[in-house]
């Protein structure tokens, strides 16, 4: 469980996010609130119903980002829906549980990565182990069985064992192979090696219209039916990729991994619900009236806590965190069904962001847009060096733009910037000079014109 008290996590997400301190103070809150109920009494405990978040504010202004970093912040599994998905033709009445089925899918394979990680060293071993016996199998094991090899040990103190003498032979092979293998000198060497053959059912399902169908049904048969084997013949560098893939697999325990990962989801998983503006609306009237609030109703009992069946268990939903998000243009927060109005208690306005804003979002955060375009080029060997008037005129463009056509908020900064450097991340290979000073006059005459015709506006930036 996270231990970091709300200003410590504000403080992080402050390195990634300019600004909206509102929603990054309520995010905060609403993790701490689990940590505090965690220490209840179990009688109060129950009757304290978790507090979800409302975001609201126009698209681009950092509500999934925030949502994102903070689940990133705390290593908890994160997935965002959008609420909409859910009002298409068929898809009113059914399978909005597959958000917590996604959720679940996130936490397993978040906890695998994690404890494969964990036993990367002992799988790169036992690896290298496979590959050395291929080209001088080990002759003390091989074609012995244990009953044997057990007798053996118990009398190999009163009679050395005949193969003893041989042993040095074949043992400075392998140690010669081992130094060859460790200097790197084998990489390219071919070697044959047995793969699972996959994939041989996908096709059948394919079309069913029925998303999760094919795979639930492939998984279980998968680990049902025996693997099919294949030979293939690959690179000693390869081989070693999939040998550490396999041993690190034989090496965790699955069952305790998705045991886990489930009890994961349950107390610390965050959903985020985005354009839940556009399911919001009531009433008698026919058409998509209907099926908006037939959504937000098959919406409710996963955001009031119920037990949803995944492939990897049931999952729990009451101590989940569910952000909902929407620019709230047209509806209001109160078009949606009371009673999910009340499942959402805790809302949060984020601001339009301002020219201010946009300068220091292209050069504060950690990773900021001007410094990961730098360092991609930077690998071409070209630096490029924003000046301050630059970065104004940039800011100043995007706000412009927003203004003219839509406004997509931030998300303007990466067209924009795409645009300012189409042509240095093409020519860059090639460029003589090593250090460009992009000024404004450089901006100018990249963006300039675009920028004054409203029609290219639209099409490019
Ligand atoms: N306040 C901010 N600080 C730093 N970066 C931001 C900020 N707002 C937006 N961005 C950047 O803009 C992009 C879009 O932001 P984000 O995905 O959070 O939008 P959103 O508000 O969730 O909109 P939508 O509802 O359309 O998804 C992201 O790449 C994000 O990094």
């Amino acid at each position: 469980m996270n231990e970091q008290t709300p200003r410590e996590i504000v403080k992080e997400l402050d390195k990634y996010i300019v600004g909206q301190i509102q929603a990054k103070r309520a995010v905060a809150v609403a993790l701490r609130n689990r940590w505090r109920s965690k220490r209840l009494p179990e009688s109060m405990k129950e009757d304290i119903i978790p507090k979800n978040i409302l975001m609201i504010g126009s698209t681009g202004v950092g509500k999934t980002e925030i949502a994102r970093r903070l689940a990133k912040l705390v290593k908890a599994p994160f997935v965002k829906v959008e609420a909409t998905k859910f009002t298409e033709v068929g898809y009113v009445g059914r399978d909005v549980e597959s958000m917590v089925r996604d959720l679940a899918e996130v936490a397993v394979r978040m906890l695998k990565k994690e404890r494969m990680a964990a036993v990367d060293d002992k799988a790169q071993e036992l690896a290298e182990v496979r590959i050395l016996d291929y080209f001088v199998p080990d002759q003390t094991t091989k074609n012995k069985n244990p009953l044997a090899q057990l007798f053996n040990k118990e009398t190999a103190d009163a009679q050395p064992d005949p193969q003893q003498e041989e042993k040095p032979k074949y043992q400075a092979g392998r140690d010669w192979c081992k130094k060859r293998l460790a200097a790197g000198d084998m990489e390219k060497e071919i070697i044959e090696i047995d793969v699972e053959d996959t994939a041989p059912m996908v096709g059948m399902f394919a079309g069913s219209g029925i998303e999760d169908m094919g795979s639930n049904i492939q998984d279980m048969l998968g680990s049902i039916l025996p693997k099919k084997k294949k030979t293939r013949k690959v690179t000693v560098e390869n081989a070693r990729k999939v040998f550490i893939q396999e041993e690190a697999q034989k090496l965790i325990d699955m069952d305790e991994i998705t045991t886990d990962a489930i009890q994961m989801a349950e107390n610390s998983g965050i959903i985020f619900l985005d354009e839940i503006d556009k399911v919001a609306g009531r009433g008698n009237s026919s058409g998509p009236d209907v099926s908006r609030e037939g959504v937000q109703r098959d919406i409710l009992p996963i955001v009031e806590g119920s037990t949803v069946v995944t492939k990897y268990g049931p999952l729990k939903t009451d101590h989940v965190l569910f952000i909902a998000a929407g620019a709230f243009h047209t509806t209001k927060p109160s078009d949606l069904i009371p009673e999910l109005q009340g499942r959402f208690p805790i809302r949060v306005e984020l601001t339009a962001l301002s020219k201010d804003d946009f300068k220091r979002i292209l050069t504060e955060p950690a990773n900021a847009l001007l410094k990961q375009y730098a360092a991609l080029l930077e690998t071409e060997g070209l630096t490029i060096e924003f000046t301050a008037e630059a970065i104004d005129e940039l800011a100043d463009i995007a706000c412009k733009v927003n203004e003219q056509t839509e406004n997509i908020g931030a998300r303007r900064l990466h067209t924009i910037l795409e645009k300012l450097l189409e042509d240095l991340a093409f020519d860059a290979p090639e460029l003589e000079e090593k250090h460009i000073e992009i000024d404004v006059d450089y901006v100018q005459s990249k963006l300039g014109h675009i920028v004054v015709d409203q029609d290219l506006s639209h099409f490019i930036l």
